[in-house]
């Protein structure tokens, strides 16, 4: 990514029932003709159906494309679909968000993130993150031209997604704290107000932790802001660095080594608890925040089992090499996990 550019979304709109302006929104920024609509098999009920058809009654020619998993199989799927199309939206959650984010950069054409849920902080990001035989890489992309995120459709979501979309947030304490060690140690680029945003963004979600309630519009409305704010970090740093540390290597490694893995954000909040410690600060104090949002905090509650969590700190160091954290160049061994894990009552 060039450096000298930050790559920002020109409209955000937010607020219950915007999804319905779609149409309208799409014609205000001067798209016309064809346009793609990439959802997932739950979200085109959820809200996609919704979309097209504001898109069809403000005289657009919709197509669309179901996608499953975020690899680059579901990416060429949404490639192959686009014919004359000056404009993808991507409507669902992260993995959606990310393959129609990915397959627009890819072809040229502008992308308007539409998300049913805030899961994640993908929404506003120039990054897609997309499964490969090695696990997850975070691509390159463009962000977003537009941001539609109706807080009806995101309030009526399973709870569970939007705590999970705090945890991500959560997790920017330890992310931080990485990009400053591998500053350090390693004298890599460290933007001061990147950091600053991050940071500012997480301490506001912990503030409001309380106020974060489910089927309440004003707490979607708040998750979604902080999680854009992630989003715009990402731009500004022009690496998804300040929002994905040694947490998220975890959070990527339990994807590998799970059957069953969590929710991106939960994994990730829970890596965060156990990387606050191995960096010496005050892990309970993430915890607490954890589980005032209701957000796992133990691997019972993320639905794994201990050996995983286990086998994942050993291996979470493998994971984008590139990107020095607190797990080091060598990772932790077998009894330094489980002891982490313990410690912090994760297991
Ligand atoms: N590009 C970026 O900068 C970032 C990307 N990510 C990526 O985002 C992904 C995680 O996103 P998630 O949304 O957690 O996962 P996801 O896209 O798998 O969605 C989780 C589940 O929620 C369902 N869902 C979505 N909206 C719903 C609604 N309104 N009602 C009922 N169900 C709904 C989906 O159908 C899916 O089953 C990961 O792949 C992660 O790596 C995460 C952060 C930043
Ligand atoms: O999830 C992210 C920020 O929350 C960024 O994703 P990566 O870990 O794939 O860079
Ligand atoms: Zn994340």
């Amino acid at each position: 990514m060039d450096p000298r550019k930050i790559q920002l979304p020109r409209e955000i709109h937010t607020g219950p029932g915007v999804i319905e302006d779609t149409g309208r929104i799409c014609s205000d920024l001067r798209f016309e003709g064809r346009v793609m609509v990439v959802t997932g098999p739950r979200t085109l009920k959820i809200a996609g159906e919704t979309a097209i058809e504001s898109l069809q009654d403000a005289g657009f020619e919709v197509d669309q494309v179901t996608v499953g998993d975020a690899t680059m199989a579901s990416v060429a799927q949404v490639q192959d679909g686009l014919n004359g199309t000056s404009l993808v939206l991507g409507v669902g959650g992260g993995k959606v968000i990310d393959v129609a984010k990915m397959a627009a950069t890819l072809e040229g054409v502008h992308f308007i993130s539409v998300p049913t849920a805030a899961s994640h902080d993908g929404i506003a990001s120039p990054r897609a993150s997309i499964r490969n035989g090695e696990g997850t890489a975070s691509l390159e992309a463009s962000s977003p031209i537009g941001v539609i995120a109706d807080t009806e459709v995101i309030r009526k979501a399973p709870f569970r997604l939007l705590a999970s979309g705090c945890a991500d947030i959560i997790s920017n304490y330890t992310a931080i704290m990485d990009w400053k060690l591998a500053h350090r140690l390693l004298n890599e680029r460290y933007s001061e107000s990147a950091a600053a945003l991050s940071l500012m963004t997480a301490k506001m979600i912990i503030k409001s932790a309380d106020a974060i309630k489910e089927g309440l519009e004003e707490s979607a409305r708040l998750a979604v802001k902080s999680l854009i704010s992630s989003g715009i970090v990402i731009s500004i740093a022009g690496s998804s660095r300040p929002a994905s540390g040694s947490e998220h290597k975890f959070s990527h490694a339990l994807d590998m080594v799970a059957p069953e893995p969590a929710l991106h954000g939960e994994q990730c909040g829970v890596g965060t608890i156990m990387m606050m410690h191995l960096h010496g600060g005050d892990w309970r104090f993430i915890r607490d925040a954890l589980a005032r949002i209701n957000a796992p905090t133990t691997a019972a509650e993320l639905g794994i089992d201990p050996e995983y969590i286990i086998e994942a700190l050993t291996v979470a160091h493998t994971i984008r090499k590139e990107r020095y954290t607190i797990l080091g160049d060598r990772g932790l061994t077998r009894e330094a996990a489980e002891r982490l894990a313990k410690i912090t009552e994760v297991i």
